[in-house]
């Protein structure tokens, strides 16, 4: 059974459309890289499977229509990281990941000893145990990122959406998250991540999803989809197409316009 399937998906914003007749699933396993320029559609791809934006055609996450799951249902299934990474609150980035594992227990019940587990292994997976008694709002911004990611993957969801998750990240962080995805997805999870940075995506994820004007133009295994004329097509960009350590390197060299 698919984590994701989305049939006929369309949807509109501000009376335009912005998702045109999108098909397509996501099984337990796939790390799945969104990508395409900017404004193609990938924020409101991830938003409309959440039910965030009107729109037509079915979405089942988990094997269940989409629509008919409540806000604590679609939690314990599906972890959302948004775009956004402002944190408002000047609270304890230990308290910020625990904020994962709400939908898990009852309403004003404590964190379980199971919770506590799962908040700690994500803190170290994202590597923000170190300052996890800091307040959340005195953090860098690629601090702040990884602690959304932290909690992110504290709700320990099947499915995963993250919006550009690698943003603001350093190197050896973008490989961290990266790592931790594809972990993931080895053990069963499904991820879908939207993503600019065409080398990190062809290295690490299972399958590119190519969106371009709310139409998906390709969809295979990275070094299907990356292609240098189509890279042209879409981007407008002249690339370099390599190889390393037996993984796509990909690298943009200069506009064609
Ligand atoms: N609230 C809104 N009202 C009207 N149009 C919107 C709204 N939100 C997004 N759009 C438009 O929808 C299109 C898709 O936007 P979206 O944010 O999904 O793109 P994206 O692929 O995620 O882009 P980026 O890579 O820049 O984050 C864009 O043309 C954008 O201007």
């Amino acid at each position: 059974m698919s984590l994701l399937s989305v049939k006929n998906l369309s949807a509109s914003l501000g009376g335009k459309p912005v998702l045109k007749d999108l098909s397509f699933t996501v099984a337990p396993g796939e790390f799945v890289g969104l990508i395409g320029p900017n404004g193609a559609g990938k924020s409101t791809l991830l938003r409309t499977v959440l039910g965030f934006t009107p729109h037509r055609g079915a979405v089942s996450i988990d094997g269940r229509d989409a629509a008919s799951m409540g806000a604590r249902e679609q939690a314990r299934h599906v972890a959302y990281l948004p775009q956004e990474r402002d944190i408002a609150w000047p609270v304890p980035v230990e308290m910020i990941v625990s904020l994962g594992r709400h939908a898990h227990r009852p309403a004003f019940a404590a964190a379980g000893r199971a919770d506590k587990e799962i908040v700690e292994a994500a803190m170290r997976r994202m590597e923000v145990d170190a300052f996890r008694n800091r307040p959340a709002t005195e953090l860098s911004g690629g601090e702040k990122a990884r602690v959304l990611i932290a909690r992110a993957l504290a709700q320990d969801a099947p499915l995963l959406l993250a919006d550009e998750p690698a943003a603001g990240l350093d190197p050896s962080h973008q490989i961290v998250l990266m790592k931790t995805f594809s972990t993931l997805a080895g053990e069963g999870h499904g991820i879908v991540a939207s993503m600019h940075d065409l080398s990190l995506a062809a290295r690490w994820c299972s399958r590119l999803i190519l969106l371009d004007k709310g139409v998906i133009l390709a969809d295979g295994p990275p070094r299907d989809v990356l292609t240098a004329e189509r890279l042209r097509a879409v981007y407008s960009v002249e690339t370099f197409l390599g190889e390393a350590g037996g993984k796509p390197i990909v690298l943009p060299l200069d506009l064609t316009r």
